[in-house]
């Protein structure tokens, strides 16, 4: 079996020049399609091959220079032992994100073991091997299209027409499909200690199939913003969660946790999913967990839990969303 050995030769011949490993990193968890397996859960191990460049450290001495392995273990063991979910293959990936997290790693190589699957004939193991570089979680396009929710926010202009327009053209962008459109509610807007007041928002969140890369989607999302008025010389006059005439936010791609803050380089707009303030935002909430209450916002769980556990921690905010029945929002056109 795997895992517990020593180092014995990489995981894949893909990866290039300098390599750290880590070997039999494990942890309890509760990852799992059968309901036995969420319940009691079970070991996982996790052995990594981290590409890196050492020949900085290797001149300084510094740590600093260097990927400190201690902090990926420990970071790859709380994947491990985190938020359950079904496949083998999620769990791998969600460890790939975690390495490439650290800036200086610059691909990775995953290998999770399950020796306890629940596997009717005897076996020694269940490994599933995969290999991220930086960037391929969320510059490669989807071998089949995956669900994605995003936000929408508008509180400057003709916010009814602007929210109802942002759909059609969602709609209407290749690789998108819309799938579902949530109720339209009005907020007070949300903005930074001490900002002067702004106008009242409408929010909604729109479900859809996407066949783009998570970064494509984004680009997409910029697109219809710009068409309605928010194009980059606007937003780089923008004051941080200053009035806007669209906002489009992507709010999760999937089950898929990634992560970075500089665009993967190459002028490209930086992206975080799922949305790092999407679980604490009631203008975000309530009208996703209307839509869809069972839809999880990975790293925090159900979206109508979420909803719930934020309405006992800030009841304010969650009775501040007043619903707008009379603005219908549909991929065709507005109501
Ligand atoms: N999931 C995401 N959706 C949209 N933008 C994101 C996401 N992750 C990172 N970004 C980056 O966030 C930056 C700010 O985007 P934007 O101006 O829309 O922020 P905001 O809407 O004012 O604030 P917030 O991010 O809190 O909603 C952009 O540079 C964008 O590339
Ligand atoms: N009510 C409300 N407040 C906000 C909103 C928003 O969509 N609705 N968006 C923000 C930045 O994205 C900041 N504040």
């Amino acid at each position: 079996m795997g895992g517990g050995g020593g180092v014995s030769g990489l995981l894949t011949t893909e990866l290039r020049g300098d390599v750290v490993s880590l070997r039999g990193l494990r942890a309890r968890g509760r990852h799992g399609v059968l309901d036995a397996e969420r319940q009691l859960g079970q070991v996982f191990t996790a052995d990594v091959d981290l590409q890196v460049d050492t020949r900085t450290a290797a001149v300084t001495d510094d740590l600093a220079d260097a990927v400190d392995y201690s902090v990926v273990a420990a970071d790859v063991v709380a994947v491990l032992a985190g938020e359950p979910v079904a496949l083998v293959e999620v769990l791998a990936s969600r460890v790939a994100s975690a390495c490439l997290v650290h800036p200086g790693v610059l691909a990775v190589a995953v290998a999770v073991h399950k020796p306890q699957a629940p596997v009717q004939v005897p076996f020694d193991d269940v490994v599933i091997t995969v290999v991220r570089r930086r960037g391929d979680l969320l510059d490669a396009a989807p071998a089949s299209p995956f669900d994605a929710v995003v936000a929408l926010g508008a509180n400057l202009g003709d916010r009814e027409a602007v929210m109802a327009a942002a759909v059609r053209d969602l709609a209407a962008t290749g690789g998108l499909q819309v799938v579902g459109v949530s109720g339209v509610v009005e907020t007070t807007a949300v903005g930074l200690p001490g900002a002067a007041p702004q106008p009242d928002y409408l929010n909604a969140v729109v479900r859809l199939r996407c066949a783009l890369s998570p970064r494509d989607l984004l680009r997409a999302c910029r697109a219809v913003e710009a068409a309605h008025g928010r194009d980059a010389a606007v937003r780089a006059g923008e004051p941080r969660w200053g009035a806007r005439t669209l906002d489009v936010d992507v709010l999760t791609c999937g089950a898929l946790v990634a992560a970075d803050d500089d665009g993967g380089g190459g002028g490209s707009p930086a992206l975080q999913v799922p949305h790092p303030r999407a679980g604490v935002r009631a203008f975000v909430l309530v009208p996703w967990a209307g839509l869809a209450p069972d839809d999880v916002l990975p790293g925090a769980g159900r979206v109508a839990d979420v909803l719930a556990a934020l309405a006992a921690a800030d009841p304010a905010a969650v009775s501040d969303v007043r619903p707008r029945p009379d603005v219908a929002l549909s991929a065709g056109g507005s109501a």
